[in-house]
């Protein structure tokens, strides 16, 4: 693995990178059918709930504070912190640890694209750009500082089996070929820290990005959030006596068809990358009768897919009710019979989180309409302007007003 790819494997101009290929196709068959299978799901319950719980206390307390209003987005991005750690370690993870790894992830976003350069000729850079080099060398030993103390508590704990799978022992039980003598070979912990890095830094903003976009189109419109409260509150109130606890669970998410269209609209109307990561052609297609010469780089509108007037009406409306007439059900997101929207990318490399992110929405989403009314604050309007970051964010981060609904 090369410096520049210490810091995210799939920062790649490396795409056409046989070198690289079979530890990242090693990584993404982890993610997609090991770690993040819906199998799984069940066992993140303690997971999701805690991190659940850290939202909530964080809202409420930030709400006691400021008249009732709440900065949204950065409680979101803690709660993702707090969660993906969990999922990553095995455990609960310290506030301060959480905060560390949160700027860590940060600062390797925001500065990721100064290396590519530095990646794309190495001999040259070192001796023109040094300075570069240091930075990056600063990242990655930071990012070392960060997950190794964390991966080598994990290798203590997984000895003493303590029941749970976290996604780094997939990561230390993981066999990848060995280029230099063959055979194969056990990630080593620098490996392993990138690979932390990497699951963070796709899980993270993705979806903390896509809850906000979400959560300001229930603000600005009252009447699908208050359709989406009944809906919540009728399949709650239909519980039997014996059930426990106020949080909505899996199997409550799975009669919520309202629910998953208010998520859709807003991966649809919202994808958090408008673009999609760049691919290349194996081999020359035509395509429609135009040539894609073999090594051409290919770049998904994602965000035009969905907005396609002659595909959408309405198409910058958001609209949930679009998804609830009879042609959308079974929607297809993968690609594998037609591509109407592609917010999760398509084909081999769709995300390998698709599962898990949709679930993590929906149960977020649900919640927290369950448990706050959203409204906007008095004599502020929503603005939905964009500004793009690594991913599509709000120009102007929600600060909603929230009033608990157990009041
Ligand atoms: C709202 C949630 C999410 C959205 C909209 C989203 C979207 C995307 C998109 C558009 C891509 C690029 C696909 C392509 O190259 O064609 C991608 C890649 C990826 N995503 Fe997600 N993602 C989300 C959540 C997650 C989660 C929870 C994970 C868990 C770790 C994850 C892991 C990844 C990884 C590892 C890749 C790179 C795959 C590869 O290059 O082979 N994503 N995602």
């Amino acid at each position: 693995m090369n410096e520049v790819h210490s810091l995210m494997t799939s920062n790649r101009h490396n795409i056409h990178s046989a070198a690289y290929g079979p530890l990242w196709r090693a990584f993404r068959r982890n993610i997609s059918s090991g770690i993040l299978h819906s199998s799984r799901f069940k066992s993140y319950n303690t997971a999701t709930k805690w991190a659940l719980d850290v939202l909530k206390e964080r809202l409420d307390k930030e709400a006691q504070l400021g008249q009732c209003h709440v900065q949204v987005m950065k409680h979101l991005k803690y709660t993702m912190f707090c969660l993906l750690s969990y999922i990553c370690f095995g455990d609960k993870l310290d506030e301060k640890v959480i905060g560390d790894i949160e700027d860590m992830e940060r600062n390797i976003i925001l500065s990721l694209s100064r290396f590519n350069l530095l990646g794309a000729f190495p001999k040259l850079t070192k001796i023109l750009m040094p300075k570069r080099w240091e930075e990056l060398h600063e990242l990655i030993n930071n990012q070392e500082r960060v997950f190794v103390p964390l991966i080598r508590a994990r290798k203590e704990k997984q000895q003493r089996n303590d029941g749970v799978v976290a996604y780094v022992d997939t990561l230390l039980n993981l066999s990848v070929p060995n280029d230099q003598e063959g055979g194969v070979r056990r990630l080593s912990e620098k490996e392993i820290a990138t690979l932390c890095t990497e699951f963070f830094n796709a899980a993270a903003d993705t979806t903390s990005t896509t809850m906000e976009w979400i959560m300001a189109n229930l603000v600005k419109n009252p009447k699908i959030q208050e359709k989406l409260y009944s809906e919540i509150q009728g399949v709650v109130s239909s519980r039997d006596g014996g059930e426990e606890g106020d949080e909505i669970k899996d199997e409550e998410l799975q009669k919520m068809k309202y629910l998953k269209a208010v998520v859709l609209e807003g991966l649809r109307r919202h994808p958090p990358a408008h673009i999609g990561i760049p691919h290349a052609v194996n081999d020359d297609v035509i395509l429609e009768g135009h040539l894609m010469p073999r090594d051409a780089i290919i770049i998904f509108t994602i965000a035009e897919m969905g907005w396609d007037p002659t595909v959408w009406e309405d198409p910058m409306e958001f609209k949930p009710e679009r998804f609830l007439v009879s042609e959308m059900d079974g929607l297809d997101m993968t690609g594998t019979r037609e591509i109407k929207m592609m917010p999760f990318g398509a084909g081999r490399r769709i995300c390998p989180g698709l599962s898990f992110g949709m679930h993590l929405l929906e149960y977020l989403v649900a919640n927290l309409v369950k448990d706050f009314k959203w409204t906007a604050r008095m004599g502020d309007e929503v603005d939905l302007s964009e500004k793009i970051e690594l991913t599509s964010i709000m120009k102007h981060p929600l600060c909603a007003h929230i009033s608990s609904r157990m009041a």
